[in-house]
């Protein structure tokens, strides 16, 4: 039911609200099969970095790009490419979980549906393995067809992550999955990510460095839009090579 993860490569990839640049001349390789963590004080860009991975910074009518980003070695920014499809294949989860109004299997299936998949086994199926994956499927199997509104918070977050799934991404992209959440609700997502490594490319925002520091491979510290430091997370956070990234990580800055 999987697809094979992706890597990206982001090469000289800026991004401009209107004239107003929010990421400058970005290049970073987003290996597959890892997390990888962008850090760094409120507004250096984060999220704009991370919504470019699947064009959802598109969404917002002044912005324009400069530069270029592969996935699997192809341009996403291409004409020819499917937009739907990307976001198919590169999907995300958001810091706040907004189930649908529906059931909890409808919610799971919602992306099969919208492709025009009907056959009640092939959704059945789907259900089961994508709440088993993102690690919901025991706390809802005798529910599936209650209201995903009567679900907690963590609850919720993990349901829209088996949505996520259910339509056989290679990447998911997590802006601060667990910001919204209690300590244990976080644990769990913490928990999720490092299962869901081994078989999906991982890039999370996070402004938790504890967070970063325990589930990400590789981290990246940015600062008014400009990658300043990406290594592996071990480096950034025992050894940075950069002032401005010991300065934020020791909490001097940001
Ligand atoms: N839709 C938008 N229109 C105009 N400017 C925007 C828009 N979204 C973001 N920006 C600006 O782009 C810059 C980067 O914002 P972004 O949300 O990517 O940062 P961030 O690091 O994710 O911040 P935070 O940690 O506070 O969520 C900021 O200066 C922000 O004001």
């Amino acid at each position: 039911m999987k697809s094979p993860s992706a890597s990206f490569n982001i090469r000289d990839f800026s991004l401009f609200y209107g004239t107003t640049p929010a990421l400058q001349q970005i290049s970073m390789e987003i290996p597959r099969q890892q997390v990888t963590a962008l850090i760094g004080p409120s507004g250096c860009g984060k999220t704009s970095l991370l919504r470019a991975l699947n064009r959802m910074n598109e969404l917002v009518e002044s912005s324009h790009h400069q530069g270029e980003i592969e996935l699997d070695g192809q341009a996403i920014y291409s004409a020819q490419v499917d937009v739907a499809e990307l976001r198919r294949r590169v999907g995300m989860v958001f810091q706040k979980p907004h189930p649908f109004p529906k059931s909890i299997y409808e919610n799971v299936v919602f992306g099969l549906r919208v492709q025009g998949i009907q056959k009640k086994r092939l959704l059945d199926e789907v259900v089961e393995w994508a709440l088993q994956a993102a690690a919901l499927w025991d706390e809802v199997k005798d529910r599936l067809d209650r209201s995903a509104l009567e679900l907690s918070g963590g609850q919720q977050q993990r349901l829209v992550i088996a949505r996520a799934l259910a339509v056989r991404p290679q990447v998911l992209l997590m802006d601060e999955p667990a910001s919204s959440l209690d300590p244990l609700s976080t644990f769990k997502i913490e928990e999720l990510i490092h299962q869901l490594k081994a078989d999906y490319t991982l890039v999370i925002v996070t402004h938790n460095m504890q967070q970063a520091a325990r589930v990400a491979d590789r981290t990246a510290f940015l600062d008014q839009g400009c990658l300043i430091e990406y290594d592996d997370t071990n480096q950034i956070f025992t050894n940075p090579r950069q002032q401005e990234t010991e300065d934020y990580i020791t909490g001097r800055y940001g």
